[in-house]
């Protein structure tokens, strides 16, 4: 089956485009990328989202007219990326993150992914599957992470155990042991290890007054210093101390979080260097952190995806968290695009959707069980 992935992530950089080649029983997917392609959303649409992450509060009117762009947004892309290929049969959209909120006791959980999939099934008259995370939540999951899942089915391991993090805007890990045994699903778990770029991107923008948005393979945090005292403190934030089931964003992770880091940072008299140095630190420990405390045992291999695999002061800052018998890869190192990976995963997803198989794993996302994942929509083109 032809299928089309969409994913706009917690950076909010653009819209990730998938095309995919899915075939192979829903237990065993076997996946070929035939296409990948970022489309940055405009400029304008952009800082409207990021506002709202950071809690601007709008009119229903207004959240509509978003709701809708970004869908539009959705839509161009999924048709960008069909352009010379055969027709795709379904698309998978995750959509934009604007909110995400964990369960709390009884409480449910609420997360809100815009860009609306009847729109894009209207606009490209491809039958669309999206609002993923809703029915995981509503039955007492987090909805987040879903990548884990499938992580577990495309890159586990029969003999080494395998943990794949994720460094986008947020972190998460899933932990994949080797592929044996019945059992094997519930052993898989994962979680958001918490800041992946997010707090070290908001902190370049902020030194160069919005000149620049990233730290380039990390070389500006590689010409500081990281305070150690600092990580340790900043360690002690309760979100790295909760075990999972755990999901976070840039709710917890926002501009207000990086001011109290940049007041800790005063105290200690750092250059910009380093408390770049500091935060890039902070993403590395948290994550070894995590693994120490919540897993059963280190991995054999950490496989890297998402932009911040590309930060080289990150992974070396990984490299000495975790130890010489930690292998240290990427997944593209072992087939599978890590900048594309979201969005094949969501295409994954529809396909599991329409297949009747659940998209969830409950060791995972801590719902009580296996649900099928995503609404339906199909009509046809405008
Ligand atoms: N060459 C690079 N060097 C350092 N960092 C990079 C590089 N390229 C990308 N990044 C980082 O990766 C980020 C984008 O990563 P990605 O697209 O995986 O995030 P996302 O999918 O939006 O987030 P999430 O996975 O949390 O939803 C950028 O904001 C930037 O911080
Ligand atoms: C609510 C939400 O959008 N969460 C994102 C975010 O970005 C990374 C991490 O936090 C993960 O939980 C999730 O995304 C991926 C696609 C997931 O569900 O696996």
């Amino acid at each position: 089956m032809l299928a089309i992935g969409l994913i706009s992530g917690t950076s909010v950089d653009g819209i990730d485009a998938a095309f995919v080649e899915i075939d192979g029983d829903v237990n065993h997917p076997r996946v070929q990328l035939l296409a990948g392609e970022t489309y940055p959303y405009p400029e304008e649409l952009r800082e409207r989202i990021l506002e709202i992450c950071a809690g601007k509060a709008l009119s229903v009117e207004e959240l509509a007219d978003l709701d809708d762009a970004i869908a539009l947004s959705f839509a161009r892309a999924a048709m960008a990326i069909q352009q010379g290929q055969p027709r795709a049969e379904i698309i998978g959209s995750h959509g934009q993150t604007v909110f995400h909120r964990p369960p709390d006791g009884e409480k449910l959980g609420y997360s809100v992914q815009l860009g609306r999939g009847e729109s894009i099934a209207r606009i490209t008259g491809i039958e669309t599957v999206s609002n993923f995370r809703a029915a995981d939540i509503a039955i007492g999951g987090h909805g987040a992470p879903l990548v884990p899942k499938i992580d577990a089915y495309l890159l586990s391991h029969p003999t080494k155990t395998r943990c794949v993090q994720n460094l986008g805007g947020i972190g998460n890990v899933a932990y994949l042991p080797p592929r044996q045994g019945e059992d094997w699903e519930s052993r898989v778990f994962g979680w958001d290890t918490g800041p992946g770029n997010v707090l070290i991107d908001l902190a370049v923008q902020l030194l160069t007054d919005g000149e620049r948005t990233f730290d380039r393979n990390g070389e500006w945090a590689a010409t500081g210093t990281p305070c150690r005292e600092l990580v340790d403190r900043w360690l002690e934030d309760p979100y790295f101390h909760l075990s999972p089931p755990k999901s976070t964003g840039r709710e917890l992770f926002s501009p207000a979080y990086l001011e109290r880091s940049r007041e800790d940072a005063r105290g200690y008299d750092l250059s910009a260097a380093d408390w770049l140095a500091t935060l890039t630190d902070l993403t590395a420990a948290s994550i070894a952190h995590s693994y120490r405390t919540f897993l059963p045992r280190l991995p054999d291999e950490v496989l890297l995806c998402g932009g911040g695999a590309r930060n080289d002061y990150l992974r070396q800052r990984l490299l000495s968290y975790l130890g010489k018998n930690v292998k240290i890869l990427t997944t593209d190192e072992v087939g599978l695009n890590g900048d594309f990976k979201e969005a094949i995963a969501f295409a994954v997803l529809a396909y599991w959707r329409i297949n009747g198989f659940s998209g969830n794993l409950p060791s995972v996302t801590g719902a009580p069980g296996p649900v099928l994942l995503g609404e339906i929509h199909a009509f046809p083109a405008v």
